[in-house]
């Protein structure tokens, strides 16, 4: 026998969501709806909010390694298809340990913290500034002109060298850092462990060189030929000749 569902199956209070909904309020990741509004409203509100505080590093609130690593694959993936420059940056406080050492661990916290806002208020909304890990950060770049990706990076040294870091009523700490940086290649599909690996060989450029300076690669020549074009895209533009117009080097929503 079939019983008709009732209006609200869901008792909100027993699933223990008054957690959830302390959290995203305390780090003001969503704004919820009313709890005694629509249920299906109000969870859907809930996974929304737990869903993007799950892509965030939770000590500095910047986007954490498992979002960095999806936003570099699409990233790969435009510039693969469309030739454009996209710029990773890695960057990685100097001395940072003697920050530890020195103040406590509770203060080397508070240079993380000041550090990713110094470094998210250096780049544009459609840039991402990512934790990497410990003390290391991550900026990815898209549609970025090398003359364009040497001014930004340039300007994120500048800025964070610049910026008091009160970590006592009496101490104010100044840090530097030093940054890598490699495009994507162009036309290529790579992989983001390579793009990757290419920033960090350039961050321990600068960090050998000295640090609070920037290293960034060259923009590899991957300038494609119309032939190599066709060596690319010409079996797709055989199966359909609109796919590829070869004069514009242009691969209207095909994959590489
Ligand atoms: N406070 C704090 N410290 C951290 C965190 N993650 C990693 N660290 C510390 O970061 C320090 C990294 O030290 P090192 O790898 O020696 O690097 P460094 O002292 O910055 O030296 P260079 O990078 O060579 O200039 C270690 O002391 C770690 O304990 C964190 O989340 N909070």
């Amino acid at each position: 026998m079939i019983h008709p569902a009732p209006s609200n199956l869901v008792d909100l209070h027993k699933l223990r969501l008054d957690a959830a909904h302390a959290l995203l309020a305390r780090t003001g990741t969503a704004e919820l709806p009313p709890i005694d509004g629509d249920a299906t409203t109000y969870i859907q509100a809930v996974i929304d909010g737990l869903n993007e505080l799950s892509l965030k590093d939770a000590l500095t609130g910047l986007s954490n390694r498992r979002q960095l690593e999806r936003v570099l694959e699409a990233e790969i993936d435009r510039v693969a298809r469309s030739g454009e420059a996209a710029l990773l940056l890695m960057l990685d406080i100097d001395h940072f340990k003697s920050v530890n050492d020195n103040y406590g661990h509770l203060a080397g916290d508070q240079v993380l913290q000041a550090v990713a806002q110094a470094l998210a208020g250096c780049i544009r909304p459609m840039d991402t500034a990512a934790r990497y890990g410990g003390e290391e950060f991550a900026v990815v770049l898209p549609s970025c002109q090398p003359a364009f990706g040497q001014v930004v990076a340039e300007r994120i040294c500048r800025t964070i060298e610049a910026t008091p870091i009160r970590v006592s009523p009496s101490v104010d700490l100044r840090v530097t850092v030093s940054i890598g940086g490699a495009f994507a290649l162009q036309w290529i599909r790579s992989t983001t462990e390579l793009w990757v690996d290419r920033a960090d060989q350039q961050l321990y450029v600068a960090k050998t060189g000295g640090r609070n300076r920037l290293c960034l690669e060259e923009q590899p020549d991957s300038t494609v030929s119309a032939e190599e074009k066709h060596l690319l895209f010409g079996h797709l533009a055989a199966a359909d000749p609109a796919w590829i117009d070869m004069s514009s080097g242009a691969a209207p929503g095909g994959a590489v």
